[in-house]
């Protein structure tokens, strides 16, 4: 992070070597033959040192890797001088600098337990107590609608950040869900998602929250806006807003001005991130759905795992690890992609998740110090649960000619152990299955042998599969509310890692700009074909096409 370009690094250098020299020597089924001590070497052991208890076992012994080029890795990670960027993160520096922010949603579960100096930090208890003391009004019935009624639907209005987290939280922890009180999360601009969503919500007893960091995104202050009128046509009285509309925000005064009061306001600071922020106000939603202690919950295993990445030896900090495997594919094998693939249908929303996690924050081509850089930078980040990739996409992960590093998640107990847990039994073997295959493969000999004699080369050929394609396996006792905080909290600080290591800020987002502001002109030139002006002829003739077509 302090901006130099990643390749001027001398472990940099030697990482290139280490790849030239080495790479066609890198084949899995050697390295685990000759060296039967590889599991234990290559894999480690999370065990939360406060707060509930998590653990998890991250096995990266299938990397292509040896002792060498993983310390030459995390060289790198030392030359690019991770600790002193982390720690400055942590002490609340403006390390976000394009927009001069602290980065801080490590404060929001932090519970007064690292000092973190930054104004809106003292405010943090104060939100949760907020967050607690409306989501159990709801959740017991006291909150009441504007006939008397108690809700029994939420509608979460926000986009991005201010959506995606609470959506994948919601699923992965519907196990402890209050099944009686229904979510929904409308995000997409289309009326279709609103209208579709409206169709099955009753005024008298639906909640509207509306969630956006500045209060200002046209997607959501336009849905919101409708969800409002849709409201006030069955409620009249505006004074019944109050019942049914509370906002989470960092932007007080829009907020008043959409006609929330700020009683109904919960509050967060711009040091939140909007992809990182599902441990704020942005997580009412999920402390309405799981309850207010299972919210606690998650963010005190997140912070389990902040503590670990602030205080661990690099050499056993598994967000870092996982960040310098990611590195070692990114930038010397030429991977493009990474998949997350979770065994576990709850966690179906957990690659969607990332991929803002992931490419919002390191899909970026200057430094912070304004160079291009002349590697690559984030990774395209994928994926779905288990078991259903495998019929779809994994033909191309097996055999297709690109490689894809993947991350398989499992837990090892299920929420639904049906049939004596026979489906979690088929599931977990697919789960171990696939990394072996993907690494071990199967061989020309072995399809001869399979196949018999008289067997067609062309099929021969079209059974081999090469093997040495990498994965990741993260193994966890169950899918519990601080399990899955920690989980996420390894990934941001896998995220954050690469980001120091690529001299990038992962923390803006300049990059969804332009799209806006070109939305914005042609808005106010789709009424009549004379008022398309300004663009080249490919848009010129998709607007015109539009108008010529267009019913309403
Ligand atoms: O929460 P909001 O201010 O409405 O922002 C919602 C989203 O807007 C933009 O797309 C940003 O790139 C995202 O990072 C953000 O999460």
């Amino acid at each position: 992070m302090s901006g130099r370009l990643a390749s001027e690094y001398p472990a940099w250098k030697t990482l290139q070597q280490l790849y030239d020299s080495e790479h066609s020597k890198l084949v899995l089924k050697d390295l685990f033959a000759q060296d039967p001590t590889r599991f234990s070497k290559f894999s480690r052991e999370y065990v939360s040192q406060s707060g509930p208890d998590v653990t998890f076992l991250l096995d990266f012994s299938k990397n292509l890797i040896t002792e060498p080029i993983l310390a030459t890795l995390l060289e790198l990670v030392r030359e690019a001088q991770l600790e002193t960027y982390r720690d400055k993160m942590f002490s609340g520096d403006h390390i976000n600098t394009s927009e001069d922010r602290a980065v801080l949603h490590v404060a929001l579960r932090n519970f007064n337990d690292f000092k973190i100096s930054e104004p809106g930090v003292e405010e943090v208890s104060g939100v949760l107590a907020h967050i607690k003391e409306f989501s159990e009004s709801v959740r017991s019935g006291a909150w009441k609608g504007y006939t008397g009624k108690q809700i029994n639907t939420i509608v979460n209005i926000g986009i991005g950040g201010s959506d995606l987290g609470p959506v994948m939280v919601t699923e992965a922890l519907k196990a402890y869900a209050k099944r009686d009180l229904t979510a929904h999360f409308v995000s997409n601009i289309d009326g279709t998602h609103l209208a579709e969503t409206l169709r099955v919500c009753d005024p008298e007893t639906t909640l509207f929250i509306i969630a956006s960091k500045t209060f200002t995104t046209q997607e959501t202050i336009t849905n919101a806006t409708s969800a409002r009128d849709w409201f006030l046509s069955f409620a009249k009285d505006k004074a019944h807003v109050a019942k049914h509309f509370v906002a989470l925000s960092t932007n007080t005064k829009a907020v008043t001005e959409f006609g929330i009061s700020s009683a109904n306001m919960f509050q967060f600071w711009d040091w939140v991130g909007g992809r990182y922020s599902l441990w704020s106000a942005i997580g009412l939603s999920i402390a309405l759905v799981i309850g207010y202690d299972n919210f606690e919950k998650l963010l005190q295993g997140a912070h389990g795992m902040d503590k670990h990445f602030r205080t661990a030896p690099l050499e056993q900090n598994l967000p870092v690890l996982m960040a310098v495997l990611g590195i070692w594919y990114n930038d010397f094998y030429g991977a493009q992609t990474h998949a997350l693939l979770p065994y576990d249908q709850y966690m179906h929303k957990f690659a969607d998740y990332f991929q803002q996690g992931d490419m919002e924050s390191n899909g970026k081509f200057v430094t912070k110090g304004g160079q291009r850089v002349n590697y690559q930078t984030g990774p395209i980040i994928w994926g779905a649960a288990g078991t259903n990739g495998q019929h779809s996409f994994y033909q191309l992960v097996h055999q297709g000619t690109k490689l894809i590093p993947c991350d398989f998640l499992a837990p090892a107990t299920t929420h639904n152990p049906i049939a004596h847990s026979k489906h979690h039994r088929i599931l977990l073997s697919n789960y171990f299955a696939q990394p072996e295959a993907l690494a071990f493969g199967k061989t020309e000999e072995q399809v001869r042998k399979e196949l018999g004699a008289g067997a067609s080369e062309p099929l021969i050929k079209s059974k081999v599969f090469e093997g040495n394609r990498p994965s990741n396996s993260i193994l966890f006792p169950i899918l519990d509310p601080a399990t899955l905080g920690a989980l996420i909290a390894l990934y941001e600080h896998k995220i954050f890692t690469q980001g120091v290591v690529w001299g990038i800020n992962s923390f803006d987002q300049m990059g969804v700009e332009l799209g806006k502001v070109l939305a914005k002109n042609i808005l106010a030139q789709l009424e009549k074909p004379e008022d398309v002006k300004g663009h080249d002829s490919s848009t010129t003739g998709l607007i015109h096409y539009y108008q010529k077509h267009r019913k309403e």
